[in-house]
């Protein structure tokens, strides 16, 4: 089984990707894909410095993120660009990870943690579709402080993403992350629960 678990920036995929985890999910992650595909000496890599120059490299080759990201968030023609590159290049290394973990235990239930699954369609290939939603105030305050951002750059971010609330009518389990972090453990209790159910046809 593949379960797409998908929100926004800072809603808290990752936190609840990690409570996942330990009832026993296998994470593909593809904010970590997509940093391999373009690490040093990757095809991926040269066609970024190629499009966007060799100035978004530090001195050590690899590439310099920070200076990237201020070159695409709030820019769509260039965020088209950096996602033409990156993202065919993810979706196949996902589509080998997970071959690799169902080949090894088929009765695994493969969690894809991408923040763009439906934004770049890859819900359609997902069995179930789990959405980590927060009102977008705290999703503004989360982001602000676990980044260092102002709200200017925050909200930059935010809008280059579907908002949470329209992500809700795609969703087949919607886990609220605004309380804390128990009462978020026990909704993904629950949707394991619901998960464990469906694979064995319960
Ligand atoms: C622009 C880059 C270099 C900025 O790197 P940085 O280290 O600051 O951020 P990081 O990669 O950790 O991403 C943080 C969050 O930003 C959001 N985000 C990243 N890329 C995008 C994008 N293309 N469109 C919308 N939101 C995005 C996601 O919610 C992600 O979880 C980087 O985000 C990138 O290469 N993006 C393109 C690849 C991509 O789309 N990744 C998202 C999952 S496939
Ligand atoms: N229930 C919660 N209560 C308080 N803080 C939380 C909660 N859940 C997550 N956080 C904090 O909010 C921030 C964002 O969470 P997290 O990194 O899990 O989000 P994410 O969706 O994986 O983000 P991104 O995809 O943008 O990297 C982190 O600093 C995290 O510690």
């Amino acid at each position: 089984m593949i379960a797409g678990l998908t929100g926004g920036i800072a809603s808290g995929k990752s936190t609840v990707s990690r409570m996942f985890v330990a009832l026993g999910a296998r994470l593909v992650d593809a904010d970590q894909v997509a940093r391999e595909v373009v690490e040093p000496g990757t095809e991926g890599l040269e066609e970024l410095t190629a499009v966007f120059g060799k100035d978004i490299l530090q001195a050590d080759g690899q590439l310099d993120r920070k200076k990237l990201g201020a070159r695409v968030f709030g820019r769509p023609d260039q965020l088209a660009k950096l996602n033409a590159i990156v993202h065919p290049r993810v979706r196949a290394r996902m589509a080998e990870l997970t071959r690799e973990i169902l080949e090894g235990d088929p009765r695994a239930v493969v969690l894809w943690d991408v923040p763009l699954l439906i934004e770049g369609g890859l819900v359609e290939r997902v069995d179930v579709c789990i959405l980590v939603w927060v009102p977008e105030k705290v999703q503004l305050r989360r982001l602000m402080s676990r980044n260092g951002l102002s709200a200017e750059e925050a909200m930059a971010r935010i809008r280059s993403q579907m908002p949470l609330d329209e992500k809700r009518r795609y969703a087949d389990y919607v886990i609220d992350n605004s309380g804390d972090l128990d009462w978020t453990r026990q909704q993904v209790e629950r949707v394991w629960q619901a998960l464990c159910d469906r694979r064995t046809g319960a």
